[in-house]
């Protein structure tokens, strides 16, 4: 099995890869949604499909063509930030940004700011700027500036102001600027805004448009009246956004000089239309502005975000936003009121836009900056803060990642601890939200933020407006499916999300509904990014029914009239089912979630959960590397190739990456990791000979002493440049930046590397792996256990409860909401009983074959019992190993019998590597 990139970005506590490979298509089979099948037997045809090949191909060198080397006086032309220069000169526009500093006269001048906002309102359409056809346009703003707008999402700028109007209902249109960016900028600018009058005229003015196509006399005359009543509606709008923005500015120096109800309330309704605050909101508000340290638990869409807003308008530094990934980002900014700036970082944006946005931060035009965790890891970023761009509040969104006992630990959010924000960033309080933490997961993730117990505020993890229910399926879910789909209340229902575990089942099943008349897309992380906004997009404008999705689709997802969410497969943890059922219902209405349960499925998963686990011997082999590389180079850059030490060592580069931040941020700290790099670089000179060049230039002389030449091209590793010269890897980069940009050489980049300096060297590796190893199990049992209590909870609500709780036939919402809750308030060690087989007559005897048939193969016990339960791994790909006839034939028993099983055979088989 291969693992599919839809986790979220979850690591390896966290959701198990996924299976790319389809099972067999189920066959036809006779039982309904209630004439269940729970006795799956293991059909090992449908565990041992062809794989997809995931081999990267070797990249080819660049064709040596050297850039035009840039003109001096314009450093970066065609940029787009260069609309924006005018910032510099009209310094007081800074303070427009931040509603802590609006100064005295600020709506005043909200008359200049809209003189210069009025292109850029137009931007799109109006043929004096700059399109396609019209590259110049009439600012002279180049047309790459056009092209490249839409990608500039973050781009909070200060010359193109705040929009004038809209400041009352926060309806997801978010910053003004931001939108532009989107391409729908005159969409969103003039959403809902017009009168009816004013559409009146429009319609009128398209009418006649038709009646007089040849009278291009009187479309003139009309066109000018619609400008005129345009810029009359423009003027109107502004008047009243002055007016709104004054009573703002009012209302966050009341709340500044006493956070009472009343005046947070006046602040809610003013900037977001709402007429009061949903429970918890409040109370965080006040905690947040109090300076006290807070963790949140509030349902999925109970509105956690307004919870660091409105404080980001009261304090008086940036409030800095870390999300686990970049769509959510991207998510939450498009969801900030007008009157809050705000900009991300992330490493998929380009140096130029970067740096714009640091430079707003600098000159206090962002208010709220969302990163990555990752961004820890950038010295550069860390100093961005200073006395004068300070941060008053680190809020972690989606905080259970902190804990390895969640559903979902990132390594790279360990970098987050309390300790570190104080001594980095001088941080004094934090706000950590999350709608799914148990009680372990709550404690880990207070005490790593070192948040006080009595700082939790906590609701029921629970909307009461989902409707929950639970059926058997067998063979034949897809049929299953259409005849839930097609079943009251489901066939009133608009919008519906169908999770799926795997990405080929998201395209399988979506194709059999669209041969069965239902609008439907599917979406996955292997679908294009541009296309999967463009599926977001349509089934957000209702112009979609149905998404089939794997996890990758949902978070961050504000749509708030979603009526159904279907689990095709069943989730991995209570925590995801709850996320996900989470999707519904976000309008308060009665929304209905109903999850299938197969056997078949729980089987594949729960071999998934050990496909992170990794050997002590594999660890201290790792250990090894990761410090002979730097034995005597204290101080010195390393590197650790990710695919070749994967395979290697037969680690999931995720844990290896686990494993290095472990080493990091453990007790001891043992070494620092430094931004991910591509080490290899090949290189072609062109202007100059090699030698003449190396003359005047130290890194290129010593790049000629550390490389191979291959076909005339020197190939050498970053790092060892970057020591040899007492560099950093990133002054190696910019200075072949510089040295393409004269013209002189042109270089490809490959071989993506973990870098890192040693601080210590362990003095026992083999204590470390020991201890190393037992942390990685630990972690992987709890995910085994979380599994167990999703699938405890569906079986006890279609087997057991049976008008207990008050459930009643098909519909389960009281047991599961109790058993959720249970889970969410209790001990969430507990083991639960489970349907995993203990033992197998043939297992001894299958694996003595299978080691006969692969003589040559060199394994260990886990290796074995991977293949035999149908989980890929960087040395053994399923590309190779699903064709053995032995993958996932024993998926249904139990992970740590089959490796015994393995162990015992391996002992038995001289010259093999037997741990
Ligand atoms: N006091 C309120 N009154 C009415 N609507 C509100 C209120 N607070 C927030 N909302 C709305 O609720 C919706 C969900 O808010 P938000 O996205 O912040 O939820 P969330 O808790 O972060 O959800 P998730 O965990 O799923 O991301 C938004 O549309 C938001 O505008």
């Amino acid at each position: 099995m291969e693992t599919d990139s839809d986790s979220g970005g979850s690591h390896i506590s966290a959701t198990p890869p996924r299976c790319q490979n389809p099972p067999s298509p189920p066959p036809p089979q006779t039982n309904t949604l209630s004439s269940s099948n729970s006795k799956v037997r293991v059909n090992p045809s449908h565990l041992s499909e062809t794989k997809k090949p995931t081999k990267s191909k070797p990249s080819q060198p660049a064709p040596p063509t050297p850039p035009p080397p840039p003109s001096d006086s314009t450093p970066l032309p065609t940029l787009p930030f260069q609309i924006r220069r005018s910032f510099s000169q009209n310094p007081s526009i800074s303070a427009f940004n931040s509603l802590e500093t609006l100064p005295a006269g600020f709506c005043s001048r909200l008359a200049s700011f809209t003189k210069i906002q009025k292109p850029s309102l137009r931007f799109e359409n109006d043929q004096s700027l700059p399109t396609p056809s019209n590259p110049q346009g009439i600012n002279g703003i180049k047309s790459d500036a056009f092209a490249k707008k839409k990608k500039q999402i973050n781009l909070v700028s200060v010359d193109v102001p705040l929009p004038p109007a809209k400041l009352r209902k926060c309806n997801g249109e978010g910053n003004f600027v931001r939108l532009n960016l989107n391409n729908n900028k005159r969409k969103f600018a003039n959403k809902g805004k017009r009168n009816k009058s004013f559409r009146g005229k429009l319609s009128y003015r398209r009418s006649k448009k038709k009646l007089n196509k040849n009278e291009t006399e009187s479309k003139g005359a009309e066109d000018e009246y619609g400008l005129i009543i345009e810029n009359l509606e423009q003027n109107q709008k502004n008047r009243r956004a002055a007016g709104e923005l004054e009573l703002v500015e009012d209302a966050v120096r009341a709340v500044k000089d006493e956070a009472s109800n009343e005046n947070l309330g006046r602040l809610l309704r003013l900037v977001y239309g709402y007429d009061s605050f949903r429970d918890g909101q409040l109370e965080a508000i006040k905690m947040v502005l109090d300076k006290k340290s807070t963790m949140l638990v509030l349902p999925t869409g109970a509105g956690k975000s307004l919870c660091y807003q409105i404080p980001a308008m009261i304090l008086p530094g940036l409030t800095l936003v870390v999300c686990p990934l970049v769509a959510l980002m991207i998510d939450q900014l498009r969801h900030l009121p007008p009157v809050i700036h705000g900009g991300f970082l992330s490493s998929s944006q380009r140096p130029e836009e970067v740096a714009e946005t640091i430079r707003l931060i600098q000159v206090g035009a962002i208010k709220v900056l969302f990163v990555s965790p990752e961004r820890f890891l950038n010295a550069d970023f860390l100093s961005i803060f200073t006395a004068t761009s300070f941060i008053s509040l680190v809020v972690v969104d989606e905080a259970h990642c902190v804990s390895e006992w969640s559903h979902n630990f990132r390594p790279s959010y360990m970098r987050l601890r309390a300790s570190l924000l104080r001594a980095r960033l001088n941080v004094e309080c934090i706000l950590a939200m999350t709608a799914t933490a148990t009680t372990t997961t709550l404690r880990d993730v207070m005490s790593a933020l070192e948040i006080p117990l009595s700082n939790l505020i906590q609701k029921a993890q629970l909307r009461d407006n989902l409707q929950l229910s639970v059926s058997l399926s067998g063979n034949n879910r897809m049929k299953d499916l259409l005849m839930l789909m097609k079943s009251s209340p489901f066939t009133e229902v608009q919008s519906i999300i169908i999770y799926c575990k795997f990405q080929f089942e998201t395209d399988l099943i979506s194709r059999y509904l669209c041969d069965n008349s239902i609008s439907v897309k599917s979406y996955h992380s292997g679908i294009p990014a541009k296309d999967r906004s463009r599926i977001q997009e349509l089934f957000c404008s209702n112009k979609i029914r149905v998404v089939v999705a794997t996890v990758a689709f949902g978070m961050g997802l504000d749509k708030r009239d979603v009526g159904a969410v279907i689990h095709y497969s069943l989730p991995e943890s209570l925590e995801e089912y709850v996320q996900e059922i989470g999707r519904a219902g976000r309008d308060g209405r009665l929304s209905y979630c109903h999850l299938f349960l197969d056997d078949i499925t729980y089987f594949r998963l729960r071999s998934l959960m050990y496909s992170d686990g990794v050997d002590e011997y594999a660890i201290n082999k790792f250990l090894c590397q990761v410090f002979t590389n730097g034995m005597n180079s204290h101080g010195k850059l390393c590197s650790l190739v990710k695919e070749s030490a994967s395979r290697k060592f037969d680690i999931k580069e995720e844990v290896m990456l686990t494993l290095l931040t472990c080493l990091e941020l453990g007790e001891i700290q043992y070494l620092q990791l430094l931004p991910e790099l591509n080490v290899t670089c090949t290189l072609n000179f062109h202007k100059t000979t090699p030698t003449l060049l190396a003359d005047k230039d130290k890194m290129v002389a010593t790049i000629l002493k550390k490389s191979e030449t291959k076909q005339g091209q020197y190939v050498f590793d970053i790092p060892t440049v970057a020591n040899s010269i007492g560099a950093t890897t990133i002054d190696v980069s910019n200075q072949l930046l510089n040295l393409k940009m004269r013209g002189e050489i042109t270089y490809e980049l490959k071989d993506p590397a973990y870098c890192y300096t040693i601080v210590e060297v362990p003095s026992d590796f083999c204590a470390l792996s020991a201890h190393l190893t037992k942390w990685l199990s630990e972690v992987e049992n709890c995910k085994v256990r979380k599994l167990d209590r999703m699938f405890h909870a569906a079986v006890f609500a279609v087997d057991v409860c049976e008008k207990m709780h008050g459930c009643n036939g098909s519909l389960h919402t009281p047991c599961l909401q109790k058993n959720t809750l249970d889970y969410f308030r209790g001990d969430d060690n507990c083991d639960v009983p489970n349907k995993i087989g203990q033992s197998s007559p043939f297992l001894r005897a299958d694996i003595k074959v299978f080691l006969q048939s692969n003589l040559n193969a060199k394994f260990t016990p886990r290796a074995v019992a991977r293949i035999l339960q149908g989980i890929a791994s960087p040395a053994y790909p399923s590309t190779i190993w699903s064709k053995t006839h032995f993958w996932g034939r024993y998926v249904q028993i139990n992970f740590q019998v089959v490796m015994e099983a393995a162990k015992a055979e391996l002992l038995n088989f001289a010259g093999k590597d037997v741990l």
